[in-house]
């Protein structure tokens, strides 16, 4: 299979490098597309051979010319990797850019029809109804990365999708989860990005201590596998080993477990069946010793409320929900804002926009705009 990685140089693209190296026989690089970091796209080009090395940013590509191995071709902006994900070459695309910038590569490869595991939530968070339409028109197989989505589509495999009555997310609680919330206004950037569980990028990091990423999450469950709000929850399991639950109308409730490494899940991505070997560790359940479950607070997590508002309105408002939050969580990783500034910057903007029908691609980037700009103004406010 032959792969064009979006987001190389992140901590999915990495991961994704890892499993396809572990398995030469089965993967080889077509491209790996890169934004900044020229020094981690060598140390890749250098291992991973690609036909093609994108970075989006012209000044990072112009800092790799020369330096590529023999028979690995430079090309930099977002065009080319729009182009490179459409390519015949390509059999999959692993989405994993980070933010709504993703999603005119992604959207590509899907209209191409390709093999698409899906990492960045943020494309079906901005455009989940075009995304989906456009994977049923062209027979785009879209499998999900993000590991409770991974989880679920495991847990359902089989199964009569007819007779599932409820979909639980499990949400870690972030570094956060146990702090009293008069202290949260005063947390550091740094504090937000170590996450007790997972090693991932920034952006993401901030979003489990805001638990924005869950919320995000509900939204992509429900394009994903077509389900309403009503059939969507979540519940804090702070040992992250057992990744969504399944409900069934006749009560039995099915989970998929693993230790917590994305590897795992991107492998299953890549290739389900026979299923490949990842290279986590191996789960021993008796040296775990418990696993915990508690319901969410709403009052301490308020994106969990604020979801439930977006997933009953029309497009419009998770458009403005992700593009706010990319613009608040950029805020505070900078320092221009304090932690718990990002969900109630999101929440300003939410009140300010319209609930729409959103039909087109023009339309997403309008809403998406908007709301960027809203933010900007609630922050510097
Ligand atoms: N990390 C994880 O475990 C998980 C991540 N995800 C999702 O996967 C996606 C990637 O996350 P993660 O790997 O953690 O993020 P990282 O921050 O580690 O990596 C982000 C990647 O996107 C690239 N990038 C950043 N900005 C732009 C831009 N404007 N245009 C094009 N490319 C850009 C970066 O390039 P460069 O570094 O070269 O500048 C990098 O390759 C996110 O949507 C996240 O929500 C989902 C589940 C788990
Ligand atoms: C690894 C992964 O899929 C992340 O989305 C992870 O779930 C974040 O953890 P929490 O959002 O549950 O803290
Ligand atoms: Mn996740």
């Amino acid at each position: 299979m032959r792969m064009t990685v979006l987001g190389a140089t992140g901590s999915i693209g990495c991961s994704t490098a890892d499993v396809m190296q572990r398995h030469p026989d089965k993967f080889t690089a077509f491209a790996l597309v890169g934004h900044q970091n020229d020094e981690k796209m060598l140390e890749l080009a250098n291992r991973l051979h690609p036909e093609w090395v994108v970075m989006t940013d012209a000044d990072a590509a112009k800092r790799l010319q020369g330096k590529l191995p023999s028979g690995t071709r430079l090309e930099f902006g977002m065009d080319a990797a729009i182009e490179l994900s459409a390519a015949s070459e390509t059999d999959m695309v692993m989405a994993a850019m980070v933010g709504s910038a993703g999603l005119p590569a992604t959207l590509s490869a899907v209209k191409a029809g390709k093999r698409v595991g899906l990492a960045n939530k943020e494309c079906l968070v901005t455009a989940g109804n075009i995304f989906m339409q456009s994977a049923r028109e062209s027979g785009a197989d879209v499998v999900p990365v993000d590991s409770e989505h991974a989880a679920v589509h495991q847990c359902m495999h089989g199964h009569d999708y007819d007779s599932i009555t409820q979909v639980i997310l499990t949400a870690s609680g972030g570094p956060f989860r146990d702090r009293d919330p008069a202290t949260l206004h005063a947390v550091t950037p740094e504090e937000a990005v170590a996450h007790p569980n997972w090693d991932m990028g920034a952006k993401i990091s901030v979003d489990s201590a805001t638990m924005m990423n869950k919320a995000l999450e509900l939204i992509e469950a429900r394009w994903l596998f077509g389900l309403t709000p009503e059939k969507l929850s979540a519940v804090i399991h702070p040992e992250s080993i057992v990744h969504a639950m399944v409900e069934y109308r006749d009560g039995s409730v099915l989970a998929q477990l693993a230790m917590p490494d994305m590897r795992m899940p991107i492998a299953y991505a890549m290739q389900a069946e026979p299923r490949l070997e990842s290279g986590i560790p191996w789960l021993d359940l008796a040296k775990t010793g418990s696993l915990n479950f508690k319901a969410v607070n709403n009052e301490r997590f308020p994106a969990m409320a604020l979801v439930q508002h977006v997933m009953r309105g029309e497009d419009s408002l998770s458009i403005a929900f992700n593009a706010a939050n990319e613009v608040a969580n950029a805020a505070f990783r900078n320092r221009n804002i304090r932690f718990t500034d990002v969900v109630s910057t999101v929440e300003k903007v939410l009140s300010m926009v319209d609930s729409a029908a959103v039909g087109t691609l023009d339309e997403v980037w309008l809403y998406d705009e908007q709301a960027r700009r809203l933010a900007e103004e609630v922050i510097s406010a």
